[in-house]
């Protein structure tokens, strides 16, 4: 795992959308796997500040995840997010965005529907990955299986209560969703993953310093050939030994 060490959430947007733009610039048939949360939001803004350089008609994204029982145009809905964070703002068009339905009336149907259509695309180049703090990727909690496909799954309190902030209440928040599962993500050709904020110091020394288990989801990064983690000092600030490299330069975090 490559770590780019950066000072703030700021730099990291900036590096993050910048390694995407060289990405689309690449390959302008890209499949790229997008997250929601608060950490990407920054990545996003700087994204739409580069897009007039960028090939954009023939890309394709999809999402980890959707919360079950909220339809596309739900204010709260990840549908939502996207569509006012980043794809109308880059003008995608509708065929070229793709997240599973959580309003589906046989969610089980739904989860295999998606992971059909992310394998018929060819599946994900560059998957865009944030961390929640107990170590959850896309929403596969804690316990969840190394070999899981997109499928339905249960909250965990932690998380509803991490994401309560984005609704009016906590009672708000689905107790499921449908989320990627941890094959699905670990066949993206390349992961890039973000942090930032002390919040995400205990989970970023885990990944980094802890062992491969499936009490901590994001583990299963550590076999990934090629994952690039950008992270901030302060989400770095729980990182004891590990080099990282920021700048072509190498040096320690700490
Ligand atoms: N499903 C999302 C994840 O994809 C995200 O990575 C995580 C962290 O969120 P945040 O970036 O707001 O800390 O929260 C949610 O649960």
């Amino acid at each position: 795992m490559e770590v780019i060490a950066v000072k703030d959430d700021q730099e990291m947007s900036e590096k993050a959308a910048s390694l995407i733009g060289a990405e689309i610039k690449d390959r302008p048939g890209i499949v790229l796997g997008l997250a929601t949360g608060g950490t990407p939001e920054g990545t996003y803004r700087e994204w739409i500040n580069q897009a007039g350089s960028l090939p954009l008609s023939q890309l394709q994204t999809f999402n980890l995840d959707e919360y079950a029982g909220l339809s596309p145009d739900h204010p709260n809905s990840y549908h939502r997010y996207m569509k006012e964070r980043l794809f109308q703002p880059l003008q995608l068009r509708p065929g070229q965005t793709h997240l599973p339905r959580g309003d589906a009336k046989d969610l089980q149907e739904e989860a295999r529907r998606y992971e059909k259509q992310i394998q018929q695309s060819g599946g994900i180049d560059l998957q865009l990955l944030g961390i929640g703090e107990n170590g959850h990727i896309g929403f596969n909690e804690p316990g969840s299986s190394f070999h899981s496909r997109t499928h339905v799954v249960e909250l965990k309190p932690s998380t509803r209560e991490a994401n309560a902030r984005f609704f009016e209440s906590e009672e708000d928040v689905p107790h499921q969703a449908v989320t990627m599962g941890i094959a699905t993500i670990m066949e993206s050709r390349r992961i890039l993953l973000l942090a930032s904020g002390s919040r995400k110091k205990e989970a970023l020394t885990a990944l980094l310093e802890g062992k491969q288990t499936e009490n901590f989801p994001a583990s299963v990064l550590q076999n990934h050939p090629y994952v690039t983690i950008i992270a901030d000092e302060s989400a770095l600030s729980g990182v004891s030994t590990h080099k990282s490299v920021s700048e072509g330069r190498e040096r320690e975090t700490k």
